[in-house]
Order: structure tokens, then C-alpha cells, then sequence
């Protein structure tokens, strides 16, 4: 009974809102206050620290793009790291990929996956595949143990650079998510909103294009209850074997039967892969000149 409005300054002047219909849970992990509520037309919805992480109506959206756009740009993803993405989200669409033996996964924050697995089924399903390896603990320390070449691929699926996820946009972080990656492995990143955050990606680039010596660009997708309806995300490579992150090398076949188990595809396709590297004038001045 009433509405959730998504207030905060990293957007100020601007909230999204939604149309409550009944709170679910409240609680305070030891990193962020965590809340789930029934919504009057986008389904259940996770929220933290008062910022909106996902809804059951257009999850699919964030979670098949940050998910298919790298690992359909290698021609065969064996070892993929998960930095963050404690919904299990990312992980239900990684396993679509039959190449793929080990899904390694480092979320801070317990009660994020706990409270998946009880509000979000549908997306906590990731949970139950054999291959994945979860590790509670800072995605920061996490990398820096890893050893020199350990990943194909590795997703930051994190939340917003204000709270516990502030150091994941840094550039000690970058460097030791390089360090992790073989020759040719790839990285994709949430990297924000170009209508919001443009100084953010500006810096995130100009970092980038310093560490990963392969390719370094920069794709976009829409969420409608995300603050501005886009979301970005960071794609690089290291040096070795080149990679088109544009055009899909490795396209993921929505019949196949893994993708039976978890449900179709709702959102990502081999066109709209290479469309989401397309960008408005005014992004693509900053970040293809970065
Ligand atoms: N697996 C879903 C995790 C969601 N990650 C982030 C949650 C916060 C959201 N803020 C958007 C801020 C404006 N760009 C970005 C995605």
C-alpha cells in the first residue's frame, strides 16, 4: 500500500517509483540494508540500501546481457569468475553455456543470496548447477589469490559505486581482474548509465584502455526500473588472441537443450548483441575518444 521511490544522489533531482502492494522481508546484513517487496505491476523486487538490484519482470534484461555479451564473444568459455551477483542471476544465464566446466562466484554478502533463494527462485535457479563453486567474501581479495591466468571470462555483476561495492570500480581492482584473465579472456563490468554517470565511465575508459590491452568497449541495454530505463556495461580483453566483442563468435542457440532447463531467452539475441555496442553521439564522443 503505497510507493517505493528510488531516491538517491547518484541520481539526484529524479526517483523512479513503484506501486507497492506488500513489504516481503526487511533486514540489515553486515553491509547494506536489505529489502524485498511485492510490486503492483513489475512482480517481486530486491532492493539495497534503498537502490532498485533487480525486479521478476525485467531482470532479464541485465542479467542475459552482462552475461551473453561476453561469453558469446570467445569461441569457448570453460572457467568464468562471478564477482558479486549474489541474486544467482548471472549464474542461471552461465549455464546455458554447455562449453563452460566451472563457475567460480565471490558475493560479500550472505543475506543477499539467502533472501534470492527465498523471494527469487526463478533467478536463485542458478544456484543448483553443478559446476558453480560460491565463495562468501570481498571480490577484491578474492582476485588478488587468484592465480595469473585463471578465467576465460569474468563478470562484475556489482551494484552502484556508493556502499560495498565502491572498490570493484577502481583501478587496483581493474588491474587484478587483467592479472586473473588468460591471454584473450574477457571482462564485463556493470558500468552504469550514460545519461547519469558519464564522468563514472569517462574515468572507468580512461582506466581500461591503460590495463587491458586487447579491445576496451562499451554496450548498453534498456531496464525500465533502472534510473534513466539503461544500464551500461564495460567490455575488455587482454592481449592475446584478438576478440570482436561485436560481432558474436559463439552465438547461443535459445533451442538448445540447456537452455530448456532454466527457460528461454527473453531478451538477448545475436542482433541485439551487436546492436548494444551502437551508441548516441554525445557517449560516443567521450568513449570511443578515451
Ligand atoms: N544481478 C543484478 C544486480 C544489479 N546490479 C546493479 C544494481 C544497481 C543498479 N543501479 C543503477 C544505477 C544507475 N545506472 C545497476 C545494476
Amino acid at each position: 500500500p503505497g510507493w517505493f521511490s528510488e531516491i538517491s544522489p547518484m541520481w539526484p533531482g529524479e526517483a523512479h517509483s513503484l506501486k507497492v502492494e506488500k513489504i516481503l522481508f526487511q533486514g540489515k546484513s553486515d553491509y547494506q540494508n536489505v529489502m524485498v517487496f511485492q510490486s503492483s505491476t513489475y512482480g517481486k523486487v530486491l532492493v539495497l540500501d534503498g537502490v532498485i538490484q533487480l525486479t521478476e519482470r525485467d531482470e532479464c534484461a541485465y542479467q542475459e546481457m552482462i552475461t551473453h555479451l561476453p561469453l558469446c564473444s570467445i569461441p569457448n568459455p570453460k572457467k568464468v569468475l562471478v564477482i558479486g551477483g549474489g541474486d544467482g542471476g548471472v549464474l542461471r544465464e552461465i549455464s546455458r553455456h554447455s562449453s563452460v566446466e566451472q563457475i567460480d562466484m565471490c558475493e560479500i554478502d550472505k543475506m543477499v543470496v539467502n533472501v534470492s533463494k527465498q523471494y527469487f527462485p526463478d533467478i536463485a535457479v542458478g544456484y543448483e548447477d553443478p559446476r558453480v563453486n560460491l565463495h562468501i567474501g570481498d571480490g577484491v581479495a578474492f582476485l588478488k589469490a587468484a592465480p595469473a591466468g585463471s578465467y576465460d571470462a569474468i563478470i562484475v555483476d556489482s551494484s552502484d559505486p556508493i556502499g560495498p561495492a565502491q572498490e570493484l570500480f577502481e583501478k587496483p581492482f581493474f588491474e587484478s581482474v587483467s592479472k586473473a584473465l588468460r591471454p584473450g579472456g574477457v571482462v564485463c563490468t556493470q558500468a552504469e548509465s550514460i545519461w547519469l554517470h558519464m564522468h563514472i565511465i569517462e574515468h572507468i575508459m580512461a582506466n581500461c584502455r591503460q590495463i587491458f590491452k586487447g579491445s576496451v568497449n562499451y554496450a548498453w541495454t534498456t531496464v525500465p526500473t533502472y534510473p534513466s530505463g539503461v544500464i551500461g556495461f564495460m567490455l575488455c580483453s587482454t592481449e592475446g588472441p584478438p576478440v570482436d566483442f561485436k560481432h558474436p563468435v559463439n552465438p547461443i542457440d535459445a533451442n538448445d537443450a540447456y537452455n530448456k532447463s532454466k527457460g528461454p531467452l527473453k531478451f538477448y539475441n545475436s542482433e541485439i548483441h551487436t546492436a548494444a555496442f551502437c551508441l548516441p553521439s554525445f557517449a560516443k564522443k567521450v568513449i570511443e575518444s578515451k
